[in-house]
């Protein structure tokens, strides 16, 4: 799983920008460690009803660099659009779900968006799933490198220590799996009112 999220990790700084993997993938993403956690995901009985749809894991994003996800054939995971509209990531046998978490935004000055998610439960059926968290090591402080940030645009996160953003996830209940007030943005953020590319 390391080395997949290493590869992943290579064609995201290659979408950012020619010679910016070969410049900076070694240093920055060094030290980066993983861990595995498996969600198991009990219906009630309400959900035989139909329509009925119960959340499993309420909107949040990942606090990782990236995350990949295996999910069982139950489906459920979904994605918000720019928009705000849910979508459904239909599982397919032999794939893996790659998001962009909370550490790679913010490393990457939003050039990479960390996904909204959330998991919805459809069917009376325990759901499975695995996710890979590679994140940056604890005491790394990330401050977006200058050619990623490109000349003339504005560094949106002041330097922060990823310790102490997870603290921050982590002390307070709703930090967890609510958005709002708890992004990245809003711990790190220098201006919250900027919207690049959120149009
Ligand atoms: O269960 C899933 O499909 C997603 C799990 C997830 O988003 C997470 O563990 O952070
Ligand atoms: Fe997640």
């Amino acid at each position: 799983m390391a080395e997949l999220s290493k590869k992943i990790v290579k064609i995201a700084l290659m979408s950012l920008g020619e010679g910016l993997e070969k410049k900076h993938y070694e240093s920055e993403f060094k030290k980066c460690h993983g861990y595995l956690r498996v969600n198991n995901y009990s219906t009630p009985p309400e959900s035989l009803e139909d329509q009925h749809q119960e959340v499993g894991l309420g909107m949040h994003t990942d606090m990782s660099c990236v995350t990949i996800v295996y999910q069982d054939e139950i489906g459920g995971l979904q994605v918000r659009s720019r928009e705000g509209k849910w979508m459904d990531i239909t599982p397919c046998e032999g794939t893996l779900v790659v998001n962009v978490g909370d550490m790679f935004q913010a490393w990457s000055n939003e050039n990479l968006r960390s996904s909204e998610h959330r998991v919805i439960l459809k069917q009376p059926k325990n759901r499975f799933s695995m996710a890979f968290f590679w994140c940056f090591e604890d005491e790394k402080v990330i401050f977006a490198p200058e050619d990623v940030v490109g000349e003339g645009n504005e560094r949106i996160y002041k330097p922060f220590v990823c310790l102490d953003y997870l603290k921050f996830r982590e002390s307070n209940e709703r930090g967890k799996f609510e958005k709002v007030g708890f992004t990245v943005r809003d711990f790190a953020g220098i201006n919250h009112q900027i919207t690049k590319s959120d149009s």
